[in-house]
């Protein structure tokens, strides 16, 4: 896939100051799927939700959509080896959601790097990095889900995936040994 650079602003940046063992990881290119696909024997793809509602003010600046425009919002967790190791949080705009990717509504429990990396017309943009604290919305979304979670804050990465002038953001937030995990990623 070819590298295209966005403007973001929202208190993402362009390199993660996370620790070693975990930046590979944030800073993968090509499939995460694929890449949880190799480091666990059992890889799976819970859905947790899907449904149309109001972006997050951080992804509707970067989608550049009106207050008060909803989104189709999927939410899975990526499990390895039974754990829950990734939760990823996908938003794309009703204009946008048209053409090649009018499907991606009906995904279910097929991974969406299925469908994106499977395209070669799909672009993926920069990848941008931020800890996410307690008050960050899906850090409360992660916290709900998963309440033995200690109240740390946890890395999270997104990048804008583009066809045909539509744009789906892809958001994902890395899940440390201590959500009950016997490993880390
Ligand atoms: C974009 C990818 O798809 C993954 C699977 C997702 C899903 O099924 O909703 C969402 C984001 C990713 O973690 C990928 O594999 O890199």
């Amino acid at each position: 896939m070819h590298r295209v650079h966005y403007c973001d602003d929202a208190g993402w940046q362009a390199t993660p100051a996370a620790d070693h063992a975990l930046r590979p990881w944030l800073q993968e290119r090509g499939s995460l799927t694929a890449r949880l696909k190799r480091h666990y024997a059992d890889f799976s793809v819970q859905l947790a939700h899907e449904s149309w509602r109001k972006p997050h003010l951080d992804e509707r600046q970067l989608l550049q959509l009106p207050a008060g425009t909803q989104a189709w919002v999927r939410e899975v967790w990526l499990m390895g080896d039974g754990q829950p190791r990734v939760f990823a949080h996908s938003v794309i705009s009703r204009k946008d959601l048209r053409g090649a990717w009018y499907g991606l509504r009906n995904m279910g429990r097929l991974p969406l790097g299925a469908a994106l990396f499977a395209n070669p017309a799909v672009i993926r943009g920069a990848l941008h990095f931020r800890k996410l604290s307690a008050s960050h919305p899906l850090r409360k979304t992660v916290s709900k889900h998963l309440p033995l979670l200690p109240h740390q804050s946890l890395w999270a990465r997104r990048s804008l995936f583009c066809l045909q002038r539509h744009h789906l953001l892809v958001t994902e937030v890395f899940l440390p040994a201590s959500a009950g995990q016997a490993d880390a990623l």
